[in-house]
């Protein structure tokens, strides 16, 4: 960091420059996500490029990604001898539900050039962005096979949290839904220069094919989560009504309560996350077309 320091680059806290210091948890991050040959790696957030450079001897091919043009140019001069990373200066995301399509297509181009290729996100992501990164990537036309990195606490909490919780919702269930999710270490704003407001975390997200074959339309099961979870107070059939009421009628919503069984006073938070699956199948038999 002493290098950003001598060039003047002062960290933009809106792009969420806190950068890990603690080079053990640097190795932490690269060694959970098992890296080797076959692996294509997205990093979102290049930084200094401290941790791009981990992990590119390791890998078929790293894209990286950052949007600050000094970072960017400071980088370039770190990586220059690694002919298997991608640099791309740009914004990762297109919009807070779509990815850049640029990006896309470097990931598209590296996991058709390393043979045998799988993707891995693996990165220390800027808190703005993390929830928009991480559940997105997960709707790509390249599905990640395990995703590591380092998030807020908070974040992390709700993506591994377990029903009757106070943070389970709909990330923890679309996430849950298709990958092992496993909260591999928290971490002090300290380990960090400059330091952020709150307590972070490296989470672990090994996708299953199984699991998300079993889901048969993953953007209806994704839409459905995050409207039956609007309402954290409410009842499950309130919300259900609320979500489709251009929809289903309020005797069609009964009927598919009453088949599915739940209590009239169940509450979507009670919900696990196989029951839900269930739930969104019966729903989309009776209304295929719904869009939010
Ligand atoms: C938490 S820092 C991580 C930097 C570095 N990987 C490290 O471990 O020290 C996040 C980085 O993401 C970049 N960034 C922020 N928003 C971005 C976005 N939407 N797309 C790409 N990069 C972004 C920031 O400029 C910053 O360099």
């Amino acid at each position: 960091m002493s290098k950003l320091r001598e060039i003047g680059v002062k960290p933009a806290s809106r792009h969420g420059q806190n950068f890990l210091i603690d080079l053990n948890l640097v190795r932490l991050i690269v060694s959970s996500a098992e890296l080797g040959p076959r692996d294509v790696v997205l990093e979102v957030g290049t930084g200094t490029g401290a941790l791009t450079e981990m992990m590119a001897p390791q890998v078929g091919a790293v894209v990286t990604v950052e949007i600050d043009k000094h970072l960017y140019e400071l980088a370039s001069e770190e990586l220059i001898d690694f002919d298997n990373v991608t640099m791309l200066q740009c914004d990762a995301l297109k919009n807070k539900n779509r990815f850049n399509p640029l990006v896309m297509d470097a990931v598209g181009e590296a996991l058709a050039r390393v043979p045998n290729s799988q993707l891995k996100l693996v990165a220390n992501l800027p808190y703005s962005v993390a929830t928009p990164i991480i559940s997105n990537l997960l709707l790509c036309e390249h599905t990640p096979h395990m995703m590591v990195a380092t998030i807020q606490k908070e974040l992390a909490d709700r993506i591994v949290a377990d029903p009757w919780s106070k943070d389970y919702g709909a990330l923890s269930v679309w996430m849950q839904a298709q990958c092992a999710t496993e909260l591999v270490r928290e971490m002090s704003p300290k380990v960090f220069w400059p330091q952020p407001k709150v307590t972070s975390a490296i989470i672990k997200c090994t996708v299953s094919p199984e699991h998300r074959d079993a889901i048969p339309d993953l953007r209806y099961f994704h839409q459905f989560t995050k409207s039956i979870f609007l309402h954290r107070r409410k009842f499950l059939r309130a919300n259900l009504v609320a979500a489709m009421k251009r929809e289903l009628t309020k005797e069609q919503v009964d009927e598919i309560i009453g088949r599915m069984g739940f209590a009239d006073d169940a509450r979507t938070e009670q919900i696990d996350v196989p029951t839900l699956l269930a739930f969104c199948e019966e729903v989309r038999k009776v209304a295929p077309d719904w869009k939010l």
